[in-house]
């Protein structure tokens, strides 16, 4: 263990929190000297798994909030897989300020808390949080700019896993520069997700000399990011995110009318799982055809906490190297749309080079 835990906060306590909290719990043992499935670092710098430590979390669901955080990570509509028991942890989610952050199908869904909301900065303060995970629905534009400043006024770091472009836009970038807090976003890439294998895909037609034609990524599930989706309004900028992750991967252009990405349906009894189906069709050798199509089947929320795991480590170093502003190779290794787009094996290896300490964002 290091010194001192890390002293996180989460906003939105959904299914994406609960396999966060309960995978802590799940690898609080995991061995340094092996690898461990499931983990890509069990040690990020000097940071164990086991020195995540939670200490405020917010959300404005009326079964969530008032609860102790191990209560409430299966409260209400969350249905992802458990992967462990989490003790009483004596943090109790603070009711958020709601702004945009329920759609039509979270406010048909769930009941808005009707206490009223805490002052998120100076509680960001009073529990000394280090870094603020920001999970909040899609489509909270409003919402995710609000934490975003809240924690640059608690002098907090902070990790957008949500499609809200905070991290990738000069304006924000420039003001946690100013301020001089760490930022890695935006838009979580989930371990084994529909981003990541259809970037590496992309990729291998490209290294491989074949001309990319045309694809899709269609995506279906049963959560409340799922339902919360039909809302075609909420979902710009994740259709955004998604698109520009793959085809920031290739070099030849491909016209609009070529690429369809995006969240698809909601299929209820999914729950937490997530199925993509994606297809690349392309010309190989002599403009022959070639075309892969596959499914992926996964549950997504243990999925996305595998990387925001190593995302909050990496934040909480920018914070002990006192490096303001946006965490290139960890967004970009992290990230659906960081502020620098590299192919995954460079964000590795600069991600590695961050740890070691041989370059500074
Ligand atoms: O990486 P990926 O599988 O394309 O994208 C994932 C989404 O599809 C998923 O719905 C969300 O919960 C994850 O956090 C991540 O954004």
């Amino acid at each position: 263990m290091a010194e001192q835990p890390i002293r996180v906060a989460v906003v939105g306590v959904g299914n994406c929190a609960a396999s966060l909290v309960q995978g802590v719990e799940y690898y609080k043992d995991a061995p340094d000297d092996q690898n461990v499935p499931g983990l890509m670092h069990v040690r990020f710098g000097d940071y164990h798994v086991s020195d995540v430590s939670f200490v405020a979390a917010f959300d404005v669901d009326s079964k969530k909030v008032g609860l102790d955080l191990a209560e409430a990570i299966s409260a209400s509509e969350n249905n992802t897989i458990k992967i462990a028991e989490v003790p009483h942890t004596g943090v109790t989610v603070q009711r958020g300020p709601t702004l945009d952050g329920l759609g039509k199908y979270y406010r048909e869904t769930i009941e808005e808390s009707a206490a009223e909301p805490v002052d998120v900065v100076a509680a960001l303060k009073q529990a000394q949080v280090q870094v603020l995970v920001c999970y909040l629905p899609v489509g909270s534009e409003e919402a995710a700019r609000f934490y975003a400043q809240a924690a640059i006024d608690a002098g907090v770091a902070f990790v957008n896993a949500l499609p809200v472009f905070i991290a990738g836009t000069p304006e924000w970038a420039a003001k946690f520069t100013e301020a001089g807090v760490p930022i890695v976003g935006d838009d979580i890439k989930s371990q084994i997700g529909a981003t990541i294998t259809h970037r590496e895909l992309a990729h291998l037609f490209e290294d491989r000399g074949v001309h990319l034609d045309r694809t899709y990524q269609l995506n279906v599930g049963g959560n409340m990011d799922f339902k919360n989706m039909l809302e075609r309004d909420r979902l710009e900028s994740k259709k955004i995110s998604k698109t520009q992750a793959v085809t920031s991967n290739t070099s030849a252009p491909l016209a609009d009318r070529d690429v369809h990405i995006g969240p698809s349906d909601y299929i209820q009894w999914l729950d937490d799982r997530k199925w993509a189906f994606i297809r690349l069709e392309g010309r190989n050798f002599g403009d022959a055809p070639v075309s892969i199509e596959l499914k992926l089947e996964v549950w997504d929320s243990p999925n996305s906490a595998g990387v925001i795991i190593d995302a909050i480590r990496a934040a909480k170093i920018g914070l002990d190297r006192g490096i303001g502003g946006p965490l290139l190779s960890a967004s970009s290794y992290f990230m659906k749309s960081p502020p620098e787009q590299f192919h995954d094996d460079v964000a590795h290896e600069k991600v590695e080079a961050f740890i070691r300490g041989e370059i500074d964002r």
